[in-house]
């Protein structure tokens, strides 16, 4: 099997309603997005799929969070969930999952890890 990970930062505000501590009030981030892909077969140029491809991806969603108030996101607001590293793992993954599948035949999205801090990290993956 191989492994590719590519990762890319954002900045955005959130706070934890119903968090009992300063996180419940607005603050901001410089969050880290990490996304892993495998797959067996590399291609005729030696690649499991071109990082830039992989890099593409992950800047189409980041985009979507840079400089926003993760609160008012589609998927959080409605449903009232708070966006947690893990929430944002999830909602990464989910948002990813088919995308990574369609760039070429035999990969799948292994997992998306979110920093908070340099120290501070949440991982979402669906068993096989
Ligand atoms: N499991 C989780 N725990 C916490 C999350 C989270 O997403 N998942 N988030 C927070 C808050 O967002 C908070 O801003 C982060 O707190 P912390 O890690 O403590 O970071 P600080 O920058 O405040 O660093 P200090 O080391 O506490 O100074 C909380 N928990
Ligand atoms: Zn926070």
């Amino acid at each position: 099997m191989y492994e590719l990970t590519v990762r890319s930062r954002f900045s955005a505000a959130h706070s934890l309603c119903g968090y009992p501590g300063d996180c419940a009030r607005l603050h901001g981030h410089t969050w880290t997005v990490q996304i892993k892909v495998e797959g067996e077969k590399l291609d005729s140029l030696g690649m499991l799929v071109d990082f830039k491809e992989l890099k593409k991806q992950l800047s189409l969603i980041i985009d979507q969070l840079d400089h926003r108030l993760l609160n008012e996101l589609p998927g959080f607001r409605e449903q009232g969930i708070n966006p947690t590293a893990e929430n944002l793992a999830y909602y990464i993954y989910q948002t990813l999952k088919q995308p990574v599948t369609d760039l070429q035949q035999g990969i799948r999205l292994k997992e998306i890890s979110v920093w908070e801090s340099p120290d501070a990290y949440a991982t979402y993956w669906e068993e096989r």
